[in-house]
């Protein structure tokens, strides 16, 4: 049946992820190892018994009560091995799922308790990708993020460290958080100092707020994608910005579906997104706060929405095309990618 043929497939089928969050993908497991290292205390010693306190429900609300979840896993990531650790397991979760390319961000600035400097984290977190690319033939790009309720001098900071390791593993800075207190033309200051230093710039934008947030993102914060984007639909003006600029959007369908971004699956815009020639990609945001890996974004999308294996694909490779690569790296990735497509027995390239 074409229905679990598309199914295997989609495990096998090479794939990219460009927006996942490292606090977002610890496994219980490593926590349990983590907090005996560490002297912490855990509410319960067993994996089962630890999802609750790592993963959203179905009755999640909204964004806020979504980022609730990342007090818990912070508290165990707080020592530079700790860091390296759980960056490398994240390389080695993407090789199962046989994703090429991951890009893997954090918040310096979450990792600190314990005395760590901003350039440390980002040396840790740097050093467990780059072991997980030997082990596991992942590559992998990191990500600084800043949040929205840290000061500017704090914010600052890690653009600046973050500059320090363009070329040595950093390919972008972001801004996360709370994005309906929050406004991005708050960060105008911040975000100038990316553009001084010539750091690419992601912004999460019209995920809890509207497409203005993706406009101001976009034409003031130096945005060369979006994460999330799903209110774009809001302001076709906007839209057609954002498809004349080929602004990548990263898309991540469960979390979106989680933080009520949209109110349900009906409402999800992405085969307009398509149809109407946005340069969508498909990512996992967290995978262990979602409950799911990059196999399952792309099965829900193809349940739910009937994405046929091209179109699959088209997703596939536009994540390559969105990547913050060098372009030489970018020619031999979709090289690699295309060449293990059409081992898997289609003429899906067009
Ligand atoms: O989807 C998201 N929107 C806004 N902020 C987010 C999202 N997922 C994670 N974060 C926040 C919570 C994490 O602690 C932080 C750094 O990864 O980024
Ligand atoms: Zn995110």
């Amino acid at each position: 049946m074409a229905y679990n043929r598309t199914h295997d497939w989609l495990t096998r089928l090479p794939k990219v992820d460009l927006h996942l969050h490292l606090d977002g993908s610890v496994k219980p497991e490593t926590i349990l190892e983590l907090a005996l290292d560490q002297g912490i205390d855990l509410p319960v010693y067993n994996k089962e018994g630890l999802i609750p306190h790592m993963r959203v429900g179905d009755e999640c609300g909204s964004l806020i009560e979504y980022l609730s979840k990342f007090d818990f896993t912070t508290r165990f990531m707080q020592s530079g091995e700790a860091l390296e650790r759980i960056a490398y397991e994240v390389a080695g979760q993407s090789a199962e799922h046989n994703c090429k390319y991951v890009e893997v961000r954090f918040a310096p600035q979450l990792h600190r308790n314990n005395g760590l400097t901003v350039e440390e984290t980002i040396h840790y977190v740097v050093e467990g990708m780059k072991r997980g690319q030997r082990d596991f033939g992942v590559r992998a790009g990191v990500i600084a993020i800043c949040m929205r309720n840290h000061s500017s001098e704090s914010n600052l900071e890690v653009i600046r460290a973050a500059a320090k390791f363009v070329g040595k593993g950093v390919v972008a800075v972001d801004l996360a958080g709370d994005e309906a207190s929050y406004p991005p033309e708050w960060f105008r200051e911040v975000f100038a100092e990316s553009g001084r230093l010539g750091i690419p710039v992601t912004i999460h934008a019209g995920e809890a707020a509207g497409a203005v947030n993706v406009y101001e993102a976009v034409t003031n914060l130096g945005a060369v994608r979006i994460g999330h984007g799903v209110r774009l639909k809001e302001n076709s003006d906007i839209l057609e910005l954002v498809k004349e600029r080929r602004i990548p959007l990263e898309m991540c369908p469960i979390s979106n579906i989680q933080t009520k971004a949209v109110s349900g699956w009906e409402a999800y815009p992405i085969r307009e997104y398509l149809e109407q020639g946005l340069l969508v990609t498909i990512n996992t945001d967290n995978p262990s706060v979602s409950g799911t890996d990059i196999t399952n974004e792309y099965r829900v999308l193809s349940d739910r929405f009937g994405f046929t294996e091209p179109e699959l694909v088209r997703l596939v490779m536009n994540g390559v095309e969105a990547a913050f690569m060098d372009e030489s790296d970018k020619l031999l990735l979709r090289r690699e990618m295309e060449a293990e497509i059409h081992s898997l027995g289609m003429g899906l390239l067009s």
